[in-house]
Parts: structure tokens; sequence; C-alpha cells
């Protein structure tokens, strides 16, 4: 059987009193594009903060292509593209200083880059389209760029696993699908690709499969199966039946994130 590239088993993250994952369990295998949806609250966040190995939980492990995630996080197989909130877009750095740190994790931040690292920051840009951002301060993209910039960082640092929270958020439908785009072709490549999302209705053209979180796992299986009304209420409450109802739709939550547009960068 092919080890899984991300492998959370039973667990268990308190902060102080509040229990934020209850004995979650996830796999997800190379390749595939998952889904993480659930409320706000659900613990999406802390799910992928286990992942990272950047909290460590009460019970239950998390393993990387078989390896302790701080270690996969050392070795660079583990990239993250942050929520946007989560980022100072003021701090004075170019987009290809922001992909350049990809590259710092493998040889320490005091090492000068070298040629191979240009060349790996060059091929990253190209690849999300940003090349000719490339000289730009972070803060001066649009919200879908400036989230291909940390999508590039990943790739610079040669992740083969690639958290996104949120990359929906705040990006018009253009930017959507562009980003849709790149992480299908990344996942062709044989990237793993876990990406939360309140856009239900990204999910079908993103993702392989679909987990509906709640503190637990309630579900994972197709996007069509998880987005099905009833499924949905389980993690959203009942009145995502109504709204699904009133729509004739099985995708019943319509984004209501502010629009932003490439056009405008
Ligand atoms: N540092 C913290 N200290 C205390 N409680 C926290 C902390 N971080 C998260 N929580 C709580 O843990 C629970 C899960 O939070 P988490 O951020 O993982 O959810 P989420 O699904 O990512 O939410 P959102 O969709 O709003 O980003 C929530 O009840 C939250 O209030």
């Amino acid at each position: 059987m092919t080890t899984p590239a991300i492998q959370v088993t039973d667990v268990t993250v308190h902060y102080g009193e509040v229990l934020a994952l209850d004995h979650a369990s996830l796999s997800v295998a190379p390749g595939r594009v998952c889904g993480l949806i659930g409320m706000n609250g659900s613990g999406k966040s802390t799910m992928f903060g286990a992942i990272m190995g950047r909290l460590r939980p009460d019970t239950g492990n998390v393993l990387i292509n078989g390896e302790n995630p701080a270690k996969a996080r050392k070795q660079g197989t583990i990239g993250y593209v942050p929520q946007s909130e989560a980022v100072d877009w003021a701090f004075p750095l170019s987009v290809r200083d922001v992909v350049m740190m990809g590259r710092y994790g493998g040889m320490g931040i005091t090492r000068r880059p070298r040629r191979a690292d240009h060349d790996a920051v060059d091929r990253a840009l190209e690849r999300v389209e940003l090349t000719e951002f490339a000289g730009r301060q972070i803060g001066q993209l649009s919200g879908g760029q400036k989230k291909r910039a940390f999508v590039a960082r990943g790739i610079a640092q040669g992740a083969t696993t690639l958290l996104l929270d949120e990359p929906f958020a705040g990006v018009d439908k253009r930017s959507e699908a562009t980003m849709t785009r790149l992480l299908r072709e990344l996942a062709s490549d044989g990237a793993t690709i876990l990406v939360s999302t309140h856009d239900l209705h990204a999910l079908p053209a993103l993702a392989d499969e679909a987990v509906l979180l709640m503190r637990r796992v309630l579900m994972h299986g197709s996007p069509a199966e998880v987005l099905k009304p009833e499924n949905l209420a389980l993690a959203f409450g009942l009145d995502v039946l109504d709204r699904a109802e009133s729509q004739d739709s099985t995708e019943p939550q319509h984004s209501p994130h502010a629009q932003d547009s490439e056009d405008a960068a």
C-alpha cells in the first residue's frame, strides 16, 4: 500500500479549556487535492498547525510521507500558504524575497543565495505567473496574487505537500480559477494538496475529495457526496438545508467574500 502523504491519527488538541480537535483522523494519498471544510471554529487551522508540527497534540500523531512533521518541515517537503489575516503585508519584502524564503529552510538564513536558488525562484515565479511582479512589494499585489506568491514559496522550497488556509478568501472568480488550475497542475505533477475553504462552489472543480470537519472528521468522500445538503447540515447546521432548497442546488453556500481583481494590481 502507498504511504499516505498526510496521515493524521486520532489527534486531540485543547487550547486551555477549549477542545479544538477531538480524536480527528484523516488520510490523504499522494497526488490528491483534498478540500477541508467546516464552519468557523471547527478546527481547520488547528488541523493545519498539527499537520505542520507547529503544535503538539494531546493525543494521536501526524505523519507526512511516513515522517515526523517537524522533520518534513525541516526538509522543506511541506509548504504552507497562510490565511491573509496571518500575514503582515506592510513588511518591506518583495515578491521575490518571499519566494526566496522557501530556499532558506535548506540553507540557513545566513548563507547568500546562490545561482541555483535564484533559478529555483525564477522557475517558481514563472509557474505561478508572477514573473512580472517579482520586484513588487508583497502588499501591493491583489489577493489572488498574494496567495500565488506563497504557493511559489512552497514550489521553490521543493514542497511535495502543500497546505492552503482559505486561498479563495477575498479573491475574485478569475483569481479563483487561476489558483484552481495551478493546484490541479501541481497535483498532476505528484504534489498533495490540502485546502481549507468556505467556498463550497469551488470544491468540485478543485478537489478530488473533501473532508467535513467539526472538531472531528464527520465525513471524508467525493466532493459530490460531501456537498449533499444532508451531509453539509451535519457540519454547518440545519439552516443550510433551507438555503439549499431555496436555491435548488446541492451547493448551498455562496462565498460572501469581498472581491478584488487581478486587473487592479
Ligand atoms: N490560540 C488559541 N487559544 C485559544 N483558543 C483557540 C486558539 N486558537 C483557536 N482556538 C479555538 O479553537 C477552536 C478551533 O479554532 P480554529 O482556528 O482551528 O478553527 P477554524 O476552523 O480554522 O476557524 P476559522 O474558519 O474561523 O478560521 C475555536 O473554538 C477557537 O476559538
